[in-house]
């Protein structure tokens, strides 16, 4: 095919040949039937011999066509599974369709990994639900649509506010913040709008304000569900008319700024008790993102803590970091992993993160403790209730410090991992499912 002047697509020759092969079949019965007859043969054992030498040539037909079109995936399949991660992916797979089926959505994931990091690389994220938000700010983020994000405080709003911008064709023009809840009573006009001099006591100079400075560029609204509702109504007329005053001022200015405005309060819920005007809230929420919280994608909390470490140049303990990811609530989101884990690096005195160095309230649950205190070199404590774990409890945690120890020896090579161990790697990868652990953290590249 390569070679050959002409390209025939397999769409066209693969029924070509059956179809030819199924005329050429009728042809050699009907010829067969009609020489049976002129010569007063029997026709049927010829016919039955017939159908059986056209079968087998057909299924060795069809046996060659699939061995070409399958030959390429099975050599890729083949390559693929030298990738270790890959070859965890198609364990628990029966048949080889099934077995493929699991490589390649393994390597689309990964790709759409490898995708979202190099858009955008200050965002740090693999679960699926931050990959989604992604690929949809890669949609918006070209157009000049409002944005409107959502999401608890520490999500990481403004980092993908700022992307979106970045991501933006307006990327060489302004990009311009304003915080609401920073700014103070009665100042509201002349931030947004500017003033004149002597618009007001005090106004000493012209001031330009806020969608002026962002005229051709992006205004960015951040903590817009603390907008007072006066302001809420002129900002209303920006959106729709994008035409104002400054304060003091008679000539009306127009402006072209695209608006991202984003809250970690209920604008709807704000809507319905009026304390936020429905129809900005319509205006604002064209494009609507939702940053999900941090225990809604504990899948991000091991690359994040990795990330953290590495900006000061620390390591993180497989123990801590999996006490980190099995913290449940994170109030703070990535905001206060990203605290903790600063915190925890001023404290350590090897730059390497131990459990001893994270806050109470991260060691204090589960089987937690256990191993918080065995990696200190510590005595067990019974804890608060007076009540021991039970022996299963405690072998069991014993079980899960032991897997996560010989993970983090062999960075995350499961092989590895069991032969320290003296299990087959089938039983590791069972236990691993069993204690939820998450092997993929300790692999020296995350
Ligand atoms: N996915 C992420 N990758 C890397 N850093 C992140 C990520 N998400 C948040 N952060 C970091 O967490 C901190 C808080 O993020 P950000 O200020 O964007 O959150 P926010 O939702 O706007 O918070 P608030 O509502 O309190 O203003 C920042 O230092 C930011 O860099």
């Amino acid at each position: 095919m390569k070679t050959s002047r002409y390209h025939v697509s397999f769409y066209i020759i693969i029924p070509l040949i059956f179809a030819g092969y199924a005329v050429l079949a009728s042809i050699s019965t009907y010829r067969l039937t009609q020489y049976c007859l002129k010569h007063d043969l029997d026709p049927g054992s010829l016919l039955l011999w017939a159908l059986i030498v056209i079968s087998i040539i057909g299924s060795v037909c069809g046996l060659i066509i699939v061995w070409i079109l399958l030959k390429p995936v099975s050599n890729f399949i083949r390559n693929a599974q030298s990738v270790m991660p890959l070859k965890e992916a198609e364990e628990d797979a029966k048949d080889p369709i099934e077995k493929w089926g699991h490589v390649f959505n393994e390597i689309t994931s990964r790709l759409s990994i490898v995708e979202t990091k190099e858009l955008f690389p200050e965002i740090i994220a693999e679960s699926e639900i931050m990959r989604a938000v992604l690929s949809q700010i890669k949609k918006v983020a070209p157009t000049d649509s409002t944005v409107l994000i959502i999401g608890e405080s520490g999500t990481g709003k403004e980092l993908v506010a700022t992307s979106i911008y970045k991501q933006s064709l307006r990327n060489d023009k302004p990009f311009i913040k304003l915080n609401c809840v920073a700014v103070p009573d009665g100042l509201w006009e002349s931030e947004l709008f500017g003033h004149e001099k002597g618009a007001f006591t005090g106004a000493t100079s012209r001031k330009i304000g806020r969608f002026e400075l962002a005229n051709s560029g992006t205004l960015f609204l951040d903590e817009i569900g603390d907008m007072p509702l006066e302001t809420q109504a002129k900002m209303l007329r920006v959106l729709q008319e994008r035409e104002f005053e400054r304060v003091g001022g008679t000539r009306s200015i127009k402006v072209d700024v695209r608006f991202i405005a984003a809250t970690n309060k209920d604008l709807k819920k704000m809507v319905e008790v009026k304390k936020f005007r429905e129809d900005l809230f319509f205006r604002l929420n064209v494009i609507r993102l939702d940053i999900p919280p941090l225990r809604d994608r504990r899948d991000d909390i091991a690359v994040l803590v990795n990330h953290f470490c590495r900006q000061r140049e620390i390591e993180v303990s497989p123990i801590a970091l999996q006490m980190l990811m099995e913290n449940s609530s994170w109030p703070g989101n990535v905001r206060e992993l990203q605290n903790i884990v600063e915190r925890a690096a001023v404290m350590s005195e090897n730059d390497i993160i131990e459990p001893r160095h994270l806050p109470e309230n991260i060691i204090g649950s589960g089987i937690a403790p256990l191993l918080a205190v065995s990696s200190a070199g510590e005595s067990p404590d019974a804890g608060d209730d007076n009540s021991p774990p039970s022996l299963d409890d405690q072998l069991s945690g014993i079980e899960r410090a032991m897997i996560i120890e010989a993970l983090r020896k062999s960075e995350g090579v499961q092989v590895k991992a069991a032969g320290l161990l003296r299990i087959k790697q089938r039983s590791l990868w069972h236990r691993i499912k069993k204690h939820n652990i998450n092997a993929k953290a300790f692999k020296k590249n995350n």
